[in-house]
């Protein structure tokens, strides 16, 4: 199971302008990267190219080996890659359980025993019987990311994705969330990668990566 970007570049406007150009790199699964850079660097940007909301400029993505292109791109959305925002993008008026059940519901998989599923995806990330049918406006902004990460979790999706998932927390929640990603990626052997401006998360990360001057540095942990 890999992710593989080859040779992608991207710009917005004109292509002397890129963002960066000629990537090259391999997600493993088991493994938690964090992307670091300055603000305006393309973090984001190429999250949404993993995440496959875009497509590159030049260069191609591929997941075990098929081009995410070739698979289209909804359909690599819907079987392959989940994400995770810095502002949790909840239905507020719902409960947890209810935020959980929707995404399964837009998915289109059939469970055999969805709310045993929905259920175990919210113990996973520590939220019990007694939290998960409150609406999630009364929950707690770290509870509130662990409904997001529930969410994205219930489909069992091989990739992860998650956009400054800790930018409103606060420095213990966000311990707390760090290990959580971490815990999926070692425990659930999934590809997890996490754009961020906090080094404390990068810390935790086993591999980083650095978008500077245009370029991506690696750095294992
Ligand atoms: N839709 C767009 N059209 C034109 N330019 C864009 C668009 N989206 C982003 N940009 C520009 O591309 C650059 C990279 O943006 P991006 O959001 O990927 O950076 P980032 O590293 O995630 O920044 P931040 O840390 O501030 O979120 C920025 O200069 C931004 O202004």
């Amino acid at each position: 199971m890999t992710l593989k970007i080859e040779n992608i570049t991207y710009y917005y406007t004109s292509p002397e302008d890129y963002l960066f150009k000629d990537v090259t790199e391999e997600f493993l699964p088991g493994t938690m990267y964090a992307i670091l850079g300055q603000s305006g660097s393309g973090k984001t940007t190429l999250l949404s190219l993993l995440a496959g909301l875009d497509t590159p400029k030049g260069g191609g993505i591929s997941f075990n080996d098929k081009a995410v292109k070739g698979m289209g791109l909804t359909n690599y959305r819907k079987k392959t890659v989940s994400t995770v925002f810095q502002a949790y993008n909840l239905l507020t008026y719902m409960s947890a359980f209810q935020n959980v059940k929707t995404a399964v519901k837009i998915s289109g998989v059939k469970f055999p025993d969805e709310k045993a599923e929905i259920t175990e995806a919210l113990a996973k990330v520590g939220l019990g019987e007694d939290l998960i049918y409150k609406s999630v406006s009364k929950l707690s902004g770290g509870q509130q990311q662990r409904v997001a990460i529930a969410r994205a979790l219930v489909l069992n999706h091989e990739v992860i994705i998650a956009d400054e998932p800790t930018g409103n927390l606060d420095e213990e929640t966000t311990s707390q969330i760090v290990a959580l990603f971490k815990k999926i990626a070692h425990e659930d052997n999934k590809i997890v990668i996490i754009v961020t401006h906090e080094n404390e998360v990068a810390k935790s990360s086993d591999v980083i990566y650095q978008l500077k001057h245009k370029k991506f540095e690696r750095q294992t942990n």
